[in-house]
This record gives structure tokens, sequence and C-alpha cells, in this order.
């Protein structure tokens, strides 16, 4: 479990980002958790706070219940336990060559030479991208370049992973097989956290949503809870789901996917 205790965070000394967040993520084994708010809320801020990239300004950070300790050996125990791929994959390529950035941090974790190799092979394959093994990453296209990414953080098989924008230049092809991705790390038995704007996939992909906003959580739940609520999200400038657009027109109750929908199918005709 990720607990935050009164977690604040500034760039400068005046402005607080994060102000004062107390939450536990993880207490109720929800598998995929989004994070939303309108660009500039901090969600990229929070992230980094969690991964240790920056130190709050106040308040801290528990990982199973121990405080995270801010040392180069503290840092390496917490990157063991989340893994971040953040928006722009060009900022987490460590080597030129797709197999050696995917095993960078197995290097570090002083894994033997034939495990790496045995993993990166795995995560690659996983991903459909084995092909590229040997190829320089600069020369990858951007979806590829976010695959090369999380194989970089999947082969270390922390427990949680957070994905910073996962669809953002993505096509929709992309956009399904990151969906199955994260399904695939859920069904490894890792936790995701996730920011986005594309309300429409936060709504298919998360099972429990954090807003942020004016430096707080300014509302957290199940869909219901969070996407029938119109006008707080229009406050944030956030989009409500088409689904959930089309949900209320048809004055149907929000139902979490498509099986309880089909459950349901003629009780409201
Ligand atoms: N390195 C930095 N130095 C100073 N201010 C920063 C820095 N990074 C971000 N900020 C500011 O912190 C605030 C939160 O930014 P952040 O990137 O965390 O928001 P976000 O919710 O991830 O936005 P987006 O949806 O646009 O990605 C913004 O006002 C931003 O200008």
């Amino acid at each position: 479990m990720i607990e935050l205790k009164n977690l604040s965070f500034s760039y400068d000394d005046k402005t607080k980002i994060l102000n004062g967040i107390s939450l536990k993520i993880g207490a109720d084994d929800h598998k995929v958790i989004g994070f939303m708010g309108h660009n500039g809320a901090g969600k990229s801020t929070f992230f980094l706070n969690l991964v240790g990239e920056l130190k709050p300004t106040d308040g801290e950070i528990l990982i199973d219940g121990k405080p995270v300790v801010y040392s180069k050996k503290g840092l390496r125990q917490l990157r063991r336990k989340i893994g971040i791929v953040f928006q722009n994959s060009d900022q987490q390529i460590f080597y030129s060559i797709v197999k050696d950035d995917v095993a960078f941090a197995l290097h570090n974790l002083k894994l033997p030479p034939a495990e790496i190799n045995r993993r990166v092979e795995k995560v690659l394959s996983e991903l459909d991208i084995l092909p590229l093994k040997d190829r320089p990453i600069q020369y990858l296209s951007g979806g590829q370049k976010k695959r090369v990414a999380i194989a970089g953080i999947m082969v270390i098989g922390s427990e949680w992973i957070l994905l910073d924008e996962p669809t953002s230049g993505l096509d929709p092809d992309g956009r399904a097989r990151m969906k199955k991705l994260i399904q695939k790390l859920v069904d490894n038995g890792q936790h995701i956290i996730l920011s986005s704007h594309d309300m429409d996939f936060m709504y298919e992909t998360c099972d429990y949503f954090y807003l942020l906003g004016k430096g707080k959580i300014l509302e957290q739940g199940n869909k219901q809870e969070v996407f029938n609520n119109e006008q707080l999200l229009k406050e944030n400038k956030l989009d409500q789901p088409w689904l959930v657009k089309i949900h209320q027109k048809l004055g149907l109750p929000l139902y979490d996917n498509e099986q309880e929908l089909f459950a349901n199918d003629g009780q409201h005709n």
C-alpha cells in the first residue's frame, strides 16, 4: 500500500502544487487507479513524488508502512516497488540499443547475465517488440519507443507501475494495445496508477479514480461516484466519457462494465 501523510510539494517555496494530501492507495485492492485533473493540476508532480524523483516539501510517503528513505539505497529499494513510465518516452532512454536499454535496471540490480537476457526477451516478446531488440531506439516510432520504456519497467516486476499519459501520441491500434497491456500487467498481479486526459480510456481502464485540483484531492471514488458529477468535471475542465453521456441520456444507471450492462438488460425497458 502507498500511504501519503499530509503531502505537500512546491517547486519554488511559494506555490503549493500539492497541498496537504493524505491518501491510502491500494488499501482496497483496486487494480487500476486513475488520477485526473486539468493541465497543470499537478498529476506529473504527484507521480514524481511517488517515485522519489521529487522529495515532498512537507509530509511523507510510506510504502507498505515504511517511510521512503531518500538515500541512494532507499531510492533503489523504492524503484523495485514502484516504476514509472513517463509521458515522454525519450526521458527514460539510457542506452541506444533496445535490449541494452531494457536491461539497464536489471544490471543495476546485479542479476546474472543469463537471467537478464531471459527476462528481457520475455518482456520484449510479450510487448510484440522482440524483432526490434537490436535496433537503435532513436529510429523507432513514438509508439514503439513507449513500448520500450514500458519494457524497461516491466522487467523489474515492481508491484506498482505508474503510467503518465500512456495513450499520448498513440494511434487507435496503439491505444487498444495499451489497454490490453494494462490488463496483462493486472493479470500478473501488478497494480497500475495512471493519469490521462483521455477520459474514455480512463473510464474503460480504471476501477477507481482520484480527481486532483487546487493542490488537493477534490473527489475520489468508483465510476458512478466520479463521472456522474458533471458539474465537478466541468469545473476541472474534464469531459464526461461518451459512455456516461449515453447512460445519462437513456436514463440508465452507470454500469461498471459490459457484463453488468447485459446482465441487467431488459430491466429498463
Ligand atoms: N520543474 C518545474 N519547475 C517549476 N514548476 C513546474 C515544474 N514542473 C511543473 N511545474 C509547474 O507545476 C504545476 C503542475 O505541473 P504538472 O506537470 O505536475 O501538472 P500536470 O497535471 O501533470 O499537467 P499536464 O496535464 O499538462 O501534464 C504547473 O503549474 C507547472 O507549471
